[in-house]
């Protein structure tokens, strides 16, 4: 896929923490892929997706604790492949999951996640596909329906048909996703799950028993209401994508519906939340 690319170049001090939760930021304004150096961080957005006001909501940008500085190029296509071969390591979520690339070695867990990311999010390697794992991990799928909103790779739907779920939906706004879960989920031979590239839109007259929805705040404030037009009686929505501050925001929104709080898991900041109907 031929694809004009911008390359910003951010210098970060201090270094450790501003990386993590610099990329952090980007990642969820639309940047792809991201390469750490000694200096701070180089990331890459297609031009498509770029706009003028990109860095608007990048709120370390506006920090006292943090001293950063950029520039940014257009660039022609790189070797996605062999960056993030470089850069990804395989993940392991409480000694249960293991998410790794086809060329890792297999693993003993008792689940094994096979994913060839290129540039969608979802490597386990972010707090909130941590934490979404960890729900999953601790919640019983056995033969329920499953709905993956903003699915990324797929992951996340692809460890609930492993743990049991019968009939799932991955969905993602973003036709680079919608493609790269296609190919994962045929690479981990799951049998269960339908991708689809749209929104919420899609929803109407669907039923599921529990929900999963990594997104953003503002997209989540968006779509709870239909989310929870389409969750069964006594099922569970799972939310993340936000910060720890956002909480009462995200929360207050479920319980106008009627939701039940259950509890949130946290991890530098960002947080994953359960509701049950
Ligand atoms: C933070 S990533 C999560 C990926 C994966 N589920 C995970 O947990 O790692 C959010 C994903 O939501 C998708 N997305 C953004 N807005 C969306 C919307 N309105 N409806 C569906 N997907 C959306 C993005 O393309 C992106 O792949």
């Amino acid at each position: 896929m031929d694809q004009i690319y911008l390359e910003y170049t951010f210098k970060v001090a201090p270094i450790a923490q501003g990386n993590e939760i610099l990329i952090a930021e980007l990642g969820y304004a639309g940047f792809e892929s991201f390469v750490e150096n000694e200096e701070g961080v180089v990331a890459y957005i297609q031009k498509g997706e770029w706009k003028p006001e990109i860095l608007e909501d990048i709120q370390i940008l506006e920090s006292d604790l943090f001293e950063i500085t950029f520039d940014f190029k257009e660039i022609e296509q790189q070797n996605w492949n062999a960056e993030w071969e470089k850069n990804f390591h395989p993940i392991e979520v409480d000694g249960l999951c293991t998410v790794r690339a086809p060329f890792h070695e297999k693993p003993t867990t008792k689940y094994d996640i096979v994913i060839e990311p290129k540039m969608s999010f979802g490597t386990g390697h972010h707090e909130t596909t941590h934490m979404m794992i960890q729900f999953l991990l601790k919640n019983d799928l056995k033969d329920k329906k499953v709905l993956d909103m903003g699915c990324g790779t797929g992951v996340l739907a692809i460890l609930a048909e492993k743990e049991g779920a019968i009939d799932l939906d991955a969905i993602d706004i973003d036709n680079w996703c919608y493609l790269n879960s296609l190919e994962n989920v045929e690479r981990n031979n799951c049998k269960h799950i339908k991708v689809l590239e749209g929104d919420a839109s899609l929803l109407e007259g669907n039923k599921y028993d529990v929900i999963i929805a990594n997104i953003n705040r503002n997209i989540l404030l968006a779509d709870i209401p239909t989310y929870v037009n389409c969750l069964n009686e006594g099922g569970t929505l799972l939310l993340s994508g936000f910060y720890k501050d956002d909480i009462p925001q995200i929360q207050e929104r479920c319980e106008e519906f009627s939701l039940k709080f259950i509890e949130n898991l946290e991890k530098n900041h960002w947080v994953a939340v359960k509701f049950l109907n």
